[in-house]
């Protein structure tokens, strides 16, 4: 087995020569000012040992990859009953697809595209003021990271705000099925400002790896959900994290992965390690170009794929 930190090496001197990156996402217009020139990577194995390439320190905005995260905080909160209110099979669809929604009677078909997601956030809500929605998935996000200085950018935010009419559709749409409990601004006001955390490679590989630990947070010692609750949540990012691009993300690098179109992935190696790559170009579906590259190549030379050598 080669050294981890070499192919990292290896793979961030790639990635920094690579001509063909991918499109920066354009439709939030604060993300479409991105440098597509920048890639980072870290990793975070199951005895706390940390490696990092390229800018892993340089904070970006994390987008859906929150949806993981939200995700695990509403289980914390309802259980089970959240899947009364959203499936988990893959959609097939783009991640801002409405079509399926109007098929399926305003249940999203998982967690992870956007509807499903703003269920979620939905969830999340009951009880909270948006603005203290947003404080809790903040403080969860930091005390997973075990770093306090995360925070929101505010511009992302304010400019998917002004420009997040399909999100306000899909909202509305499921509103009409009594899918979304509350008024449509509130939640997806607290979605916008979830999808604007920025966090670095490091801090979201560090924040994912409870997932890579059968629930068991490796560097705080933190039993964030139990093995059960890790090993589904492992299996929805598997099956939906990569939106129409997940049957494609299973094949080439074969672990659960989630995707961003600011450009970040988490991906977890069960047993092994958590993952977090950036790169802010992104393919056709909407995911990072070099950074599905950097993990199908990490993935082949570590033998990490849960579907074997
Ligand atoms: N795929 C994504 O990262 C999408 C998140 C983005 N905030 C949106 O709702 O459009």
């Amino acid at each position: 087995m080669p050294e981890l930190q070499t192919v990292l090496d290896e793979i961030a001197a790639e990635a920094r020569a690579a001509t063909e990156r991918g499109k920066v996402a354009a439709y939030i217009p604060e993300l479409a000012k991105v440098d597509p020139g920048q890639f980072g990577i870290a990793v975070l194995t199951h005895d706390g040992a940390l490696f990092t390439a390229g800018d892993a320190d340089l904070p970006f905005s994390i987008q859906s990859v929150s949806k993981v995260f939200t995700l695990t905080l509403a289980l914390g909160q309802v259980g089970d009953t959240l899947w009364n209110r959203v499936g988990r099979e893959p959609s097939g669809n783009p991640f801002n697809s409405i079509v399926q929604l109007e098929y399926e009677h305003g249940i999203p078909r998982n967690p992870l595209i956007n509807a499903g997601a703003l269920v979620v956030t939905d969830v999340i809500l009951a009880g909270y003021k948006p603005r203290e929605a947003i404080g809790l998935i903040l403080r969860f996000m930091r005390s997973l990271a075990d770093d306090e200085s995360i925070v929101i950018d505010m511009d992302v935010a304010r400019s998917e705000q002004e420009t997040g009419f399909r999100n306000r559709a899909l909202a509305n749409y499921m509103k009409a099925y009594d899918n979304i409990r509350h008024p449509v601004e509130m939640t997806t006001g607290v979605y916008f400002h979830q999808c604007a955390i920025a966090m670095s490679c490091r801090q979201l590989a560090v924040a994912g790896s409870f997932l890579a630990g059968q629930g068991r947070h490796p560097l705080t010692g933190q039993k964030v959900v139990s093995a059960e609750r890790a090993r589904r949540i492992n299996a929805l990012m598997l099956t939906c994290g990569h939106y129409d691009g997940s049957g494609d993300f299973a094949f080439r690098v074969g672990i659960p992965g989630k995707s961003g179109v600011g450009g970040g992935i988490l991906a977890i190696v069960p047993g092994k390690a958590s993952i977090a790559v950036w790169s802010p170009g992104l393919n056709k579906v909407g995911n990072s170009l070099l950074g599905s590259r950097a993990l199908e190549r990490l993935a082949r030379a570590m033998d990490w794929s849960i579907f074997g050598p």
